[in-house]
């Protein structure tokens, strides 16, 4: 059964100063079977962020529906998990104090919430920085404690808007690989949103293609490549090199460019 079903999701911005409007989401539907990694990739301001934020429940869409487990989802939820591609972390609060925040907001008492946090953060590969704060760690480093944080609190869906955008080329495949042994380990349904082609192959179950705006599905590709996975496994792979040509060819992008 699906765990989360978007259909016809429409999502119309009207400009504040002009009052324009402008179709971002045209009509998209797909859905997510419980536990399964999905990435939505396509066209820059195809409306990848607006579907992601409709499903948190940030944005009310203009039309369609969006239901989890069965319910119409309404506004932001402890159900659904966000990792920002900025980490959003509170920089006055410690690794610790971060991560065990959505607990503390859920009224897990506080013996608890160290018990949870510390175990996270050992998942995470950050034990010994429980008591540093955000501006003494790397942005590889930061955006563990966001993953961190969201899987502190078990989120029946993680929810992840381009987590590596900012950091640099070398840590962010660490990083992939490491997200994806924990994905393994805890099996949550993810939302990921991508530009990067090769990321959206080597993380996902499935690859769902926006077109240009106003956007639909393209197309709904699924990965068949074994895991457990590592980049150098998945760069051998032939389904690899065959699913990235056909994505490479539906976003017209040279195959040396790598996405945009
Ligand atoms: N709050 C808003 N008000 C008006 N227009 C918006 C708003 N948010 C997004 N847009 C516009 O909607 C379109 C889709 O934006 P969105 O960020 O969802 O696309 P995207 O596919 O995630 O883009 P990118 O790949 O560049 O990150 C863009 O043209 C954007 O400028």
């Amino acid at each position: 059964m699906s765990l989360l079903s978007v259909e016809n999701l429409n999502q119309v911005y009207t400009d504040a100063y002009t009052h324009e409007e402008m179709t971002a989401v045209g009509n998209v539907s797909f859905d997510i079977p419980e536990g399964q990694f999905i990435s939505l990739i396509g066209p820059s301001g195809c409306g990848k962020t607006t579907v992601l934020n409709i499903v948190a429940g940030f944005i009310r869409a203009s039309g369609g529906s969006v239901m989890l487990a069965g319910k119409p989802i309404s506004g932001p939820g402890p159900d659904r998990g966000v990792v920002f591609q900025d980490f959003a972390l509170f920089p006055w609060k410690s690794v610790e104090a971060n991560i065990a925040f959505g607990l503390k907001m859920r009224g897990v008492d506080k013996a608890e919430r160290k018990r949870r946090a510390r175990e996270v953060i050992e998942l995470v590969g950050l034990s010994g920085f429980e008591a540093k704060y955000p501006h003494e760690l790397s942005g590889g480093m930061r955006q563990r404690v966001g993953v961190a944080r969201v899987l502190a609190t078990e989120p029946t869906m993680m929810l992840m808007d381009e987590p590596f955008a900012s950091i640099d080329a070398q840590t962010r495949r660490v990083l992939q690989q490491e997200v994806l042994r924990i994905w393994e380990q805890e099996r949550p349904t993810v939302l990921f949103v991508t530009h990067d082609v090769d990321e959206a192959i080597f993380m996902s179950d499935r690859v769902i293609v926006l077109s240009s705006r106003p956007s639909a599905v393209q197309a709904d590709i699924e990965i068949p490549i074994p895991r457990p996975r590592t980049w150098s496994d998945v760069y051998a792979d032939p389904a690899f090199v065959r699913i990235r040509r056909e994505l490479m060819a539906m976003l017209g992008v040279d195959d040396d460019e790598k996405g945009s």
